[in-house]
């Protein structure tokens, strides 16, 4: 286990510092308690040994000492430890996660990764320091008395011996339960996690349907596992715990007995006997209180387990020699292929668009339109074929400068609850005031911040939910144009938006298109967009159905020309002022 702590931890320098303190404390204490036998011994004789004591107190005291300053240095250097591994634990986390395909964020993934980021790595990092030491201790002291011992009575020593491997196989066994124990129990709240994010996901469903109070059923049901699964634990660690206890306890009944019996013989003094008792004491201490540590020990391990796991996620892969600059906008999908599991999502997907174009996305829900918009941007590698931007295929990219390339407006855009200047520096942190303004003007953003009330200090809320659904959309666009993206990809709001909305972002897709060095995909749904696109591409079942210019595909008659007609009429139905009944 340590060596996985060393491997988990860059800074192993500061992990050997704190191991080596408590190794030496550990056997300080057991050398001091050594030189109790020789102080007894000279000052229980009959006529107490002042000079044979007094060499050893100095001893002692020198000890003591030492053993008070290595405690205080100890301190510090375990807190900064702890608090150093638990930060660093959590930023490696988070820098992987950030590599992982996005298919890998499950709801139950993201509850383990809400759990591993705070509750095991947190755990990890104060366990390493309050339970490592003590387990440390916990062996070091033991061992150090029996060293000890053997230098006094050889057959105590023997005893004491004979204890350690009793008490370690109970021991394994009480730690195999408890490392059973947590993990059901971590399991179990790890699903709470997963129901509760689900629950606040739901609620917006659950409500319109009318079942926001029966929402929670899913989430009484990992409550009431939660707590048969601590139950069990208990029922099943109490025999493990008691045969260790029983062992240790049967291990000083029998140095009690053996120590009398040595006594009664003349074999052992009085003072080496008491001497010896005391020894015994803090031989047996220690190791009784390694059960109350080994539960601990082996959730530490179960949460480095679990930390490990998250760090074994392949990530994308990268290319040993990425390229760092997108030589121009043009994206091409060659013959690809794709799955999210069983059924393709994509095959045999072929179309190009030249740099500075415009290429409309069209096509019935669930045809693929999203998972095109996902490959150009990396979201997920290809199956089979090619995705290129540049010419060159995705993947040969360092991904960090190709995603400083593409600007994506979602759909449904999230905002962080910051301002909303904040919220459009994330696409460039060190853009001036007119930089922020010029890019909120083309996104018809400007009008937005001068309804707010703080303007551009205006704090979004949760998710930007105080922007309407238009807002975001244009907070959104406003970052494209601020990144000065070469290639913008857009999922147009399918339903409606509020007709000021729908305006302003029509207008803010128009002007990105209008730089010939931009290259837009927008998964389209206002015909406005669709006749203003420089070709367009219809997909149905995951396949490329139709390709080619607005106006040719409206005369061809196809799938193209009855979806725009769809578009258009239920456009013309929403706007259509009220007639008389
Ligand atoms: N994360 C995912 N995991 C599993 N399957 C997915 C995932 N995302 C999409 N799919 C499936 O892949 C197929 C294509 O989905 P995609 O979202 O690309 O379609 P779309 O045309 O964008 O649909 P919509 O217009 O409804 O957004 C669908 O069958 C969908 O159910």
């Amino acid at each position: 286990m340590i060596r996985k702590l060393y491997r988990l931890c860059p800074d192993a320098g500061l992990m050997a510092r704190l191991g080596l303190l408590t190794a030496i404390l550990a056997v300080l204490q057991g050398l001091l308690l050594g030189t109790l036998v020789p102080i007894v011994r000279a000052l229980l004789r009959p006529e107490p040994d002042l000079d044979a004591a007094g060499p050893w107190l100095v001893a002692g005291g020198i000890g003591l000492a030492a053993y008070g300053v290595l405690t205080v240095i100890a301190t510090p250097v375990g807190f900064a430890a702890s608090m150093q591994m638990t930060a660093q634990l959590r930023h490696r986390l988070m820098r992987h996660v950030t590599t992982l395909p996005l298919g890998w964020f499950t709801t139950e993934r993201k509850a383990r990764l809400a759990r591993t980021v705070t509750a095991d790595a947190g755990a990890i990092g104060t366990l390493a320091v309050t339970i490592g030491q003590p387990a440390i201790t916990s062996v070091l002291v033991p061992a150090t008395v029996i060293a000890v011992t053997f230098a006094v009575d050889w057959r105590l020593a023997l005893l004491f011996l004979a204890v350690v491997p009793a008490a370690y196989l109970t021991l394994r066994r009480a730690g195999r339960v408890s490392s059973i124990a947590e993990k059901e129990l971590d399991q179990a709240a790890t699903e709470i996690a997963g129901r509760a994010i689900e629950l606040g996901q739901a609620q917006p469903v659950l409500r319109a349907a009318g079942k926001g109070g029966t929402g929670g059923d899913r989430m009484r049901e990992a409550l009431d596992e939660h707590r048969r699964s601590y139950r069990r634990g208990l029922d099943r660690s109490l025999l493990p715990d008691l045969s260790f206890t029983g062992v240790v306890m049967a291990g000083f009944v029998a140095v009690l007995s053996l120590g009398a019996q040595l006594l009664l013989s003349g074999a052992l003094t009085v003072p080496d006997t008491i001497a010896l008792l005391v020894l015994a004491v803090r031989f047996l201490e220690p190791l009784g209180t390694l059960i109350e540590l080994i539960g601990a020990l082996r959730a530490m391990e179960n949460g480095i387990g679990r930390v490990e796991a998250i760090l074994d996620v392949p990530e994308l892969p990268r290319s040993p020699r990425p390229v760092r600059r997108v030589a121009d906008a043009g994206i091409e999908f060659d013959d690809v292929t794709f799955s999210y599991g069983a059924a393709p999502a994509l095959s045999g997907v072929s179309f190009r668009c030249r740099p500075g174009t415009t290429t409309a996305l069209v096509g019935p829900s669930g045809s693929g339109k999203t998972t095109v918009i996902r490959l150009i941007a990396r979201f997920f590698d290809a199956g089979s074929g090619h995705v290129r931007v540049g010419g060159r295929d995705v993947r040969d990219y360092d991904h960090a400068a190709l995603l400083d390339e593409i600007a994506i407006v979602f759909q449904d855009v999230y905002l962080f609850d910051t301002t909303i200047e904040e919220n459009l520096r994330l696409a460039r942190p060190d853009a001036t005031r007119a930089e922020l303004e010029d890019a909120a003007r083309e996104a018809r953003l400007d009008e937005v911040v001068e309804r707010l009330p703080d303007g551009w200090d205006t704090r979004v809320g949760e998710g930007g939910a105080q922007l309407s659904g238009g807002e975001r959309q244009r907070v959104s666009i406003a970052r494209a144009f601020l990144k000065r993206a070469r290639i913008v990809l857009i999922d147009e709001a399918a339903s409606a938006l509020d007709p000021e909305s729908e305006r302003a972002v029509g207008y803010a897709i128009a002007r990105l298109a209008r730089d010939p060095e931009r290259t837009v995909i927008v998964i389209a749904h206002r015909p406005a967009t669709l006749t203003a696109a420089d070709q367009v591409i219809t997909l149905d079942a995951g396949q490329v159905t139709e390709a080619g210019t607005p106006a040719g595909l409206r005369t061809a008659g196809g799938a193209f020309a009855r979806l725009f007609d769809q578009y258009d009429s239920a456009r013309r139905w929403h706007i259509a002022p009220a007639g008389p009944r």
